[in-house]
């Protein structure tokens, strides 16, 4: 029986419990906002390369301008797949989610490539960075358009060689701009549901890939990452702000869950959602949209009002990426693209310090009693 001092509500989902120790980033802390390896997120993006931030997180301080041209220049030569995963990938159905096609790449290439030793554990994560977008991409143009791309570009940066892939060409600036500072946005969250599953299953001494492939089976849950996609699908129900707002109320008093709303930790807004936002407006103005962002800001004042509920990381994702053209179902592996980074530091740390991950449960079933033979129940 737990102690009254241990006892853990049932469905209190471990909030405030602490679950173990992190130099990687603070989450809410007062004055603090969000922060990685000590610094402020909406100062790393708007100064930083994503390629800097994946490089302080994995390797553990901001690179020098050689280390960042090098470590540029190793994810491009690493960028390409292997044919027997492109084989793969050619047989997954259009219609999958392609939260499974990255779950499937992150596995066939973990067969292909193993992790042999935990000597090899930045390279294999290097490995995963620089192939997530093609995995992803080679499969959606494939099974959608029945091209096989080249999964190669000449970008220098990760954000805008997924677009070159997705888009066949080159991305403006802007969009490299608003890819960059999202994969940024995106890349680390202390011990959010799929970076602590990616820990758990670290500290049973597993590979990488089987982490992060059960990360991803985390990140994919609308609760998490993808709410992007689910705040998109409700976005798109409306033609206007009255619109929304006649049906936000309703939803509202069925207690249902506003997607891209409220978080577990932060209490009156997240620190990435103003950077995100003024990104969709810009986009917004870019495209001329007279709907989407208008119904975005109605949703989030209404929730604010009504609800004392803020937009998190991942509502305004979605206008963001809809006005660069990402299909709506790709937003969720985006996400996977850049958490990649915060996932692997974490498995780095929980192995270098390990104990197996494995609390105790409080029991709440039967008293013990003996098995009634099948004939008499
Ligand atoms: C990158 C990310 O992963 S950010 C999170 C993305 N997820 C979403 O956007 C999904 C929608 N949001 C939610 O489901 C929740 O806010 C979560 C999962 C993020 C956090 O859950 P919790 O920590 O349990 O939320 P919290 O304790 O703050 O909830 C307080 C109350 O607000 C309600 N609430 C919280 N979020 C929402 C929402 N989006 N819509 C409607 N009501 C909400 C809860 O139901 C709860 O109501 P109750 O007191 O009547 O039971
Ligand atoms: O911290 C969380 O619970 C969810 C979140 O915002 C993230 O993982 O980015």
């Amino acid at each position: 029986m737990a102690d009254a001092k241990n006892k853990v509500l049932s469905g209190a989902g471990l909030r405030g419990q602490i679950a173990g120790q992190t130099a990687l980033s603070t989450v809410g802390k007062e004055g603090a906002g969000l922060t990685y390896r000590g610094y402020d997120v909406r100062e790393l993006a708007r100064c930083g390369k994503f390629e800097e931030v994946a490089y302080l997180l994995l390797y553990g301080e901001l690179p020098t301008a050689a280390q960042l041209q090098a470590y540029i220049e190793r994810l491009q030569a690493l960028s390409d797949i292997p044919d027997t995963l492109k084989e793969v990938l050619e047989r997954i159905p259009a219609d999958a989610h392609p939260m499974d096609v990255m779950r499937i790449g992150v596995s066939m290439l973990g067969t292909l490539e193993p992790e042999e030793s935990f000597a090899q554990q930045h390279d294999v994560t290097d490995r995963l960075l620089a192939t997530l977008p093609a995995m992803l991409i080679y499969w959606y143009r494939f099974s959608h358009e029945g091209v096989r791309i080249d999964c190669v570009t000449q970008e220098k940066d990760l954000g805008g060689h997924f677009l070159a892939l997705l888009h066949g060409k080159s991305p403006s600036e802007l969009h490299r701009e608003v890819m960059n500072v999202s994969l940024i946005l995106y890349a680390e969250h202390e011990f959010n549901a799929s970076t602590f599953t990616g820990r758990v299953c670290a500290s049973t001494l597993s590979d990488l890939y089987s982490c992060v492939t059960g990360a991803i089976g985390s990140l994919r849950g609308p609760l998490h990452g993808g709410a992007n996609e689910a705040a998109m699908d409700l976005i798109d129900r409306f033609n206007s702000p009255e619109e929304a707002l006649e049906e936000l109320r309703q939803m509202v008093e069925r207690k249902e869950l506003i997607m891209g709303f409220g978080h577990a930790i932060y209490r009156d807004s997240d620190p990435r959602n103003e950077v995100i936002k003024a990104y969709a407006k810009q986009l917004a103005d870019e495209v001329g949209d007279t709907v989407i962002y208008p119904v975005s800001e109605a949703i989030e004042k209404f929730m604010w009002d009504e609800k004392r509920l803020f937009p998190n990381a991942d509502f305004f994702h979605a206008s963001a990426y809809r006005f660069m053209g990402i299909p709506t179902k790709l937003f969720t592996p985006i996400f996977v693209c850049s958490r990649l980074t915060g996932w692997a530091a974490h498995i780095f740390e929980q192995r270098a310090n390990n104990r197996i991950i494995r609390p105790s449960a409080e029991y709440i079933g039967e008293e013990q009693r003996a098995v009634t033979p099948i004939s008499e129940r």
